[in-house]
């Protein structure tokens, strides 16, 4: 049990760090904030809260793995590699997907709403 509850602070202490020291982190959490509300105001469903709650979760998981492709890249080499920029445009690239998608299902949910 000792071991799972080490796990589970590690895993904070990432989140915590991640926070103070990657200005994306902050700007999703900026973001999420903004997203929330206009959910409340909009009056979303279930199944629409089930998905935009995934959404932002997958975008703040995201760019931790991000930050810690940087940081282990870093930690190998901080010399110009071809190797090091593929790893961190790959990470990037893969935020960078995932935010393209999440914003294209965000308008899907709330454009009509707005709209009707
Ligand atoms: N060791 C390296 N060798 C070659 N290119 C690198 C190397 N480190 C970084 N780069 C290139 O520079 C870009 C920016 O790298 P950096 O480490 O500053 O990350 P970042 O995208 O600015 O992240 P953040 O904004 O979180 O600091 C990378 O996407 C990559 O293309």
């Amino acid at each position: 049990m000792r071991k799972y509850i080490d796990s589970f602070r590690y895993a904070l202490e990432g989140i915590v760090h991640g926070m103070k020291t990657e200005k994306h982190l902050r700007f999703h959490l900026f973001s999420a904030i903004i997203v929330i509300g206009l959910s409340m105001w909009t009056g979303l469903s279930q199944t629409e809260w089930f998905i935009v709650l995934l959404l932002i979760g997958g975008m703040f998981a995201f760019e931790l793995m991000n930050a810690a492709v940087e940081r282990v890249v870093d930690l190998v080499t901080t010399d110009y590699a071809l190797l090091a920029k593929q790893a961190k445009d790959l990470a990037a690239g893969a935020v960078l997907v995932y935010a393209f998608v999440s914003a294209c299902i965000g308008l899907i949910i709330f454009i009509p709403k707005w709209w009707r």
